[in-house]
């Protein structure tokens, strides 16, 4: 059936309004990471596919990043084991590691990797053992206990980045693949690492200097006591969200990811609420964007 005028008119706002973007973002590296939480149904996962593979076809190099903390949540019921999470971590013992690599490396990141696939991409799907690309060391958390003294709380294999090889990325790029990552990293014993998903974009977006950060989530961006969204952020502004408990739980190893990022090269990261059908696109190529932006100063104007 053929476009109403409007509707035609409208399509091609919409080209015209992408072009400086297209132009402005030619070769550029954008990282985005896919949280457990945004995989909520199949028409929207199948709308992710298809804008990681546009942002490919005109010209962008897009890594994924996934996370799967509900998928592994799910299994984990199922065989009658709890979690429990601290500070955004999900505490990991051997039996939850296992669980953890299953999910993440086999179930969740195959997935996405045929989504890509059948809409048209190539993607190759890595976890950090796969060429070594993520180095993990063991994370501890630093606390206080109820005397107010300083203590570290171990948490298990989770791991924190100790670097990134970006080898195997840049073969990916030259061939035009899309790197799609599930985060477990390798540790110096050969140990599996559960990492954060948002640590590792954030350290895999460091790495390759990359245009962009995106971390899609369930929520439309950074709130305010109000739950009104912040719709652009300073670091001296995310110290007092922390200080005053308006950042909490899983939102902490995002932001604190994103102000990394943004203070080592990444030009601007975006906390996007990847349940709204093509938030990749609308925050890549419009001009509004989408949710909250970190960045160290003011984006260039198109
Ligand atoms: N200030 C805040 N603004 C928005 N979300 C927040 C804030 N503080 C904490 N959160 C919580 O962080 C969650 C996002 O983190 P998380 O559940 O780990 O997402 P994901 O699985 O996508 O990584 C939100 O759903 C919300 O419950
Ligand atoms: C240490 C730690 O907490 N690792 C996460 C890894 C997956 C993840 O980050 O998934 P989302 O992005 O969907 O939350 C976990 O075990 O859930």
């Amino acid at each position: 059936m053929a476009l109403t005028h409007d509707a035609a008119l409208n399509v091609a706002k919409v080209l015209t309004e992408a072009l400086p973007y297209i132009q402005r973002f030619n070769g550029a590296t954008v990282v985005v990471k896919y949280g457990g939480n945004a995989m909520t149904d199949p028409e929207l996962e199948r709308s992710f596919a298809r804008d990681i593979v546009l942002l490919k076809t005109v010209g962008l190099n897009p890594i994924v990043v996934h996370g799967g903390g509900p998928q592994i949540g799910d299994l984990l019921k199922r065989i009658g084991k709890e979690s429990e999470f601290i500070d955004g971590m999900r505490v990991t013992d051997s039996e939850t590691m296992d669980v953890v690599e299953m999910v993440l490396g086999g179930l969740v990141n195959k997935s996405i990797v045929n989504l890509i696939n059948q809409n048209g991409g190539r993607a190759i799907g890595l976890t950090g053992k796969d060429a070594n690309l993520i180095r993990a060391r063991r994370m501890t958390l630093a606390k206080k206990d109820a005397a107010g003294l300083d203590i570290s709380v171990d948490i298990g294999q989770v791991g924190e980045v100790a670097g990134i090889k970006t080898d195997v990325l840049e073969l990916m790029f030259k061939s035009d693949f899309i790197p799609v990552i599930a985060p477990v990293g390798v540790g110096d014993d050969g140990a599996s690492y559960n990492i954060n998903a948002d640590l590792v974009a954030g350290k895999v977006a460091e790495a390759l200097k990359a245009e962009k950060l995106i971390l899609l989530t369930n929520i439309p961006g950074v709130m305010n006591k109000e739950k009104k969204v912040l719709t652009g952020l300073t670091t001296k502004a995310v110290d007092e969200l922390i200080a005053d408990g308006t950042i909490y739980g899983g939102m902490l190893p995002k932001i604190a990811c994103a102000l990394d990022a943004v203070k080592s090269g990444v030009q601007t990261a975006h906390i996007i609420d990847g349940r709204v059908p093509h938030a990749c696109l609308l925050e890549v190529f419009t001009d509004e964007g989408m949710g909250t932006l970190i960045s160290n100063r003011l984006p260039k104007p198109v």
